[in-house]
Parts: structure tokens; C-alpha cells; sequence
């Protein structure tokens, strides 16, 4: 197994206000963390300091065994690090083409290639990003990430909003993605019985730390444990 992603004794938050504190996390290669937890437990601000987009305010991050400089979004962008962020920041009245087009990279796959793992999106190709479903747009969010080649793909939220089975769907081609492109996922989600089918390991969080972890398989099967997770009961505590 390689270890893609790595974080250690990571605290982070907004100004001097700390949201997560003293986090050791690593994400394999061509595996899925689901990052689970309560609102407010601080899951979109670590991945906001995952991707650079907020300076950590201790630890650090590396991804292939390389540490990224704190706070330097270009830098962990160019490391391999995408964020596919939970309010979806599409150009609405550009197509998906260009949406797509926007993100790629010199030398990298061509906007038409993402077809192969999102083919609903043909038929939309060139009609406004605003004029999508709740689902197609998620989709055209995830193909923007793709042709990034991201090597660590950090998701917040995927599901906001659309119906279970076009969740599944999606959660799929997720689990698809990090396979095929050996890519470390985290995956921030509140349908926590789906997460925990597509994820290989899952991790509770909750007023910034990770009062549970394990394999996802084991976490499903353990209901309770995660409810007490939920409820901010350390797995000491439960024991
Ligand atoms: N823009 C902001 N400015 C200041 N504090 C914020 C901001 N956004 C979030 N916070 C605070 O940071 C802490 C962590 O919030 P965060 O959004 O990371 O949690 P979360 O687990 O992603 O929750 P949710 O599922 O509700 O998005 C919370 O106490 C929240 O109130």
C-alpha cells in the first residue's frame, strides 16, 4: 500500500478560533476515507486546510511523503490536491465544455476523455452548467476535478440536496475514480450508511477531533458506536 495523503498533530480553524486540533490521518492510495460527523465538527475546515485554502495552525500535511507548504492552495494544487467544495462553484451560464475546459491542464486529458466516466454528460455538452439537474451539475463538478488528475480528492458533500439513488450513483463512480486513478479520496458526507458503503475507511469527527476510526466495513456494522460518536463519545469512553 502506498501512502498518497498524510497529515499529522494538524490543528487548523478561522483566525485564532481552532476548528480541529492535533489530527494524524493518512489516506492510502486508490482508497476512500468518509470523513463523518455532526454539523459544525470542523470537517469542511480541514479540508479547506488540506487544500491550502486556510493556513494550518499547527502540524503538517504531505502528500506522497513531500510536505506542502502551509497555507499555499497552488502549491497543494499543483502536488495533486483538488477540492470538489460543497456549494459546487460552477460557471453557470458557461457550458459544460467550458466548465470542464476551465479547470484542465497544459498537457493534460482533454475535456471530451471525462465522458468516458460521465457519458450522462454528452447530451448536455454544450447547454449552460445552470441549466443542469442537482445530479448533472455534481456530476460536471466531479469531471472538473477529474481532469486535474487528482492524486488526493478531497469531496464535501457530494450529495447536498439530490435523491439517494443519483447519490449511489455517484458515490459509485467516486469509488470507480479513486481505483482507476490511484487516488486518495476523502469524503465528507452526512448519508453516513452510503459513505460507509463506498468508503474503505471511515473516521468520525467531532468538535475537532476523531472520536472513531476504523474500516468502514466495521463501522457499519457497529450502529451504536457511531451514534456515541455522534453524541461526542470517545471510543475509550464507549468501551
Ligand atoms: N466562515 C466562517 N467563519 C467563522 N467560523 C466558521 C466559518 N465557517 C465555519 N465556522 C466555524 O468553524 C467550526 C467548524 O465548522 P465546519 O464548517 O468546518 O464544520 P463541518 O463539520 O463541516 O459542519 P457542516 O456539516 O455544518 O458544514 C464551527 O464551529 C463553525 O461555526
Amino acid at each position: 500500500m502506498t501512502t498518497r495523503l498524510e497529515c499529522a498533530d494538524l490543528s487548523g480553524g478561522r483566525g485564532s478560533t481552532t476548528a480541529f486540533r492535533n489530527l494524524d490521518l493518512t489516506v492510502e492510495a486508490s482508497s476512500v476515507l468518509a470523513l463523518l460527523g455532526p454539523n459544525g465538527a470542523g470537517k469542511t475546515t480541514l479540508l479547506l486546510t488540506l487544500a491550502g485554502l486556510l493556513p494550518a495552525q499547527k502540524g503538517t500535511v504531505s502528500v506522497d511523503g513531500k510536505r506542502l507548504r502551509n497555507g499555499r492552495p497552488a502549491t497543494a494544487n499543483a502536488a495533486g490536491v483538488v477540492l470538489v467544495p460543497d456549494n459546487r462553484c460552477l460557471f453557470t451560464s458557461l457550458s459544460v465544455e467550458e466548465n470542464i475546459k476551465v479547470a484542465a491542464r497544459r498537457n493534460g486529458p482533454k475535456a471530451k476523455s471525462l465522458l468516458e466516466t460521465f457519458p450522462a454528460l454528452e447530451k448536455r455538452w454544450h447547454l449552460p452548467a445552470g441549466a443542469l439537474s442537482g445530479g448533472e451539475q455534481q456530476m460536471l463538478v466531479m469531471a472538473r476535478a477529474l481532469i486535474q488528475q487528482p492524486r488526493v480528492l478531497l469531496i464535501d458533500e457530494l450529495s447536498m440536496g439530490l435523491a439517494p439513488l443519483i447519490v449511489e450513483d455517484l458515490f459509485s463512480t467516486v469509488s470507480s475514480i479513486a481505483a482507476d486513478h490511484q487516488c486518495a479520496v476523502i469524503l465528507v458526507e452526512q448519508h453516513v450508511n452510503l459513505a460507509l458503503e463506498v468508503a474503505d475507511t471511515a473516521a468520525v469527527l467531532n468538535r475537532g477531533s476523531i472520536v472513531l476510526r476504523g474500516s468502514a466495513r466495521e463501522l457499519a456494522a457497529a450502529p451504536e458506536l457511531l451514534e456515541g460518536a455522534y453524541l461526542g463519545i470517545s471510543e475509550e469512553e464507549a468501551a
